[in-house]
């Protein structure tokens, strides 16, 4: 049978550093049964990455929390995407997927690349500041909604809104709790922003709205795909950069490679996101009972997938815990696996490369100059403050 832990993933001590549960994790087995929650957890890269190709045994429509949609309403509608299979995946996947691909992104670049370098010009100035106020959040802030064609008023709800969305993953616990006050508030706002009148010509919302017109989706989904972008594209991409400006921080030897070759911003981003994954954890449902190295997953049951985990399997990766660009990071499942793989992962990936290349450009040195502290999240490895002082080029 399969080893079984009564340790709980969504403990603040666990949250604040799951390293030590991963590792136990993968280490007690290829399918562990998590007492607590009633449900499977995967940990080894190989295992993880299995489920997540195969959707149709491990499915995403009874939700990727650990509420089962099956015998559970879920907190608010749906996801087309993360929350659907095929075929009701299919089309508001393949219409989000010509609009964030790397093609449509390429108008942007420039725009993005000036920002940066703004934005950073201004912050450096300072030679002491908060890397994540003053630039793991300011710069999506500022670069993301005007994409999305959002109005200027309101833009402060997305955060608390993605964060409440990212701890419902998880179990009803505090962090829930936390968030439920304001969240009939955050939502009413954020599903007004999705309405088509809203939304600026040009951007991301207003192609989802085209697509509509087209017939590729329906009037009544459009609303609902855009809301996936404002719900996914914000926090991710925060804590994404949070998490790769820690790295070159702590590691002085890898900001010096990236001062010397600028293009590794990009290798450098996706190194981040495996070493720190700041998407964690999420579920899949089984479809049928299903054998996972001898241990049998009943149908219906909750299969918990630690990307972090994954991310770190010394199975797979020659020194895991290092952060080094020397590496290929690419067979990292920090964006996820297969048929629901990130599909905002290039507008990401465009996002770090603005930001990197900008502070490459004028960062000599980049330290820590107070001990930072992390924000703590069901599903996301994140930062409320990063104290740095840098040397100027
Ligand atoms: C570094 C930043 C990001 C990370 C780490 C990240 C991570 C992920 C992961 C792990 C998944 C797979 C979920 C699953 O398999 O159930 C996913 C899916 C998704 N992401 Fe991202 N994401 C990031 C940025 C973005 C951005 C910027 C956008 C929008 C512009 C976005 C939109 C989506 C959507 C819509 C899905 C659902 C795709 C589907 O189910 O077909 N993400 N993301
Ligand atoms: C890592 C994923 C759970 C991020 C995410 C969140 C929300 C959506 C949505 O479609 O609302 C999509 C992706």
């Amino acid at each position: 049978a399969a080893a079984s832990l009564d340790a709980d993933p969504f403990a603040p001590e666990v949250l604040e550093n799951p390293l030590p549960l991963q590792a136990l994790l993968r280490d007690a087995g290829p399918v562990v049964r998590l007492e607590r929650y009633g449900v499977h957890a995967l940990a080894r890269h190989e295992h993880v990455h299995a489920a997540l190709a195969d959707w149709q045994t491990f499915q995403s429509a009874a939700g990727v929390g650990l509420a089962n949609f099956r015998n559970e309403e879920p907190w608010r509608p749906p996801s087309l995407l993360l929350e659907a299979d095929p075929p009701l995946h299919d089309a508001p996947r393949a219409v989000l997927t010509r609009i964030l691909g790397p093609v449509a992104l390429r108008r942007l670049r420039e725009a993005w690349a000036e920002d940066a370098r703004e934005l950073v010009d201004r912050v450096v100035r300072r030679t002491e500041f908060d890397a994540v106020a003053d630039l793991a959040q300011a710069f999506p802030l500022r670069v993301f909604p005007d994409a999305v064609g959002l109005g200027k008023e309101g833009r402060h709800r997305l955060l608390p809104y993605g964060d409440h969305a990212f701890n419902a993953f998880g179990p009803p616990n505090a962090l829930v709790d936390k968030g439920a006050p304001r969240i009939a508030e955050l939502s009413a706002w954020v599903d007004g922003q999705c309405a088509r009148e809203r939304l600026a010509p040009g951007g991301f919302g207003a192609a989802v709205w085209a697509a509509a017109d087209r017939g590729d989706i329906t009037g009544e989904q459009a609303p609902l795909v855009v809301r996936s972008l404002l719900t996914a594209g914000v926090d991710t991409t925060v804590h994404a950069l949070g998490a790769v400006l820690h790295a070159f921080a702590t590691h002085p030897g890898q900001w010096r490679r990236l001062r010397e070759d600028p293009r590794l911003a990009r290798t450098a981003f996706d190194e981040a996101v495996r070493w720190e994954s700041p998407v964690q954890t999420f579920f899949r449902t089984a479809t049928r009972d299903v054998e996972i190295a001898g241990t049998t997953v009943p149908d219906g049951g909750k299969v918990l997938l630690f990307l972090g985990a994954a991310n770190r399997d010394p199975r797979r990766w020659h020194e895991p815990d290092a952060f080094d660009l020397s590496r290929d990071p690419s067979a990292h499942v920090g964006f996820g696996m297969g048929l629901h793989q990130c599909v905002g992962q290039h507008v990401a990936r465009l996002e770090a490369e603005s930001l990197l290349t900008a502070l490459a450009e004028r960062v000599e040195h980049i330290e820590p100059a107070a001990a930072p502290r992390r924000h703590l999240n069901n599903t996301l490895r994140a930062w409320d403050s990063m104290p740095v002082r840098v040397r100027l080029a």
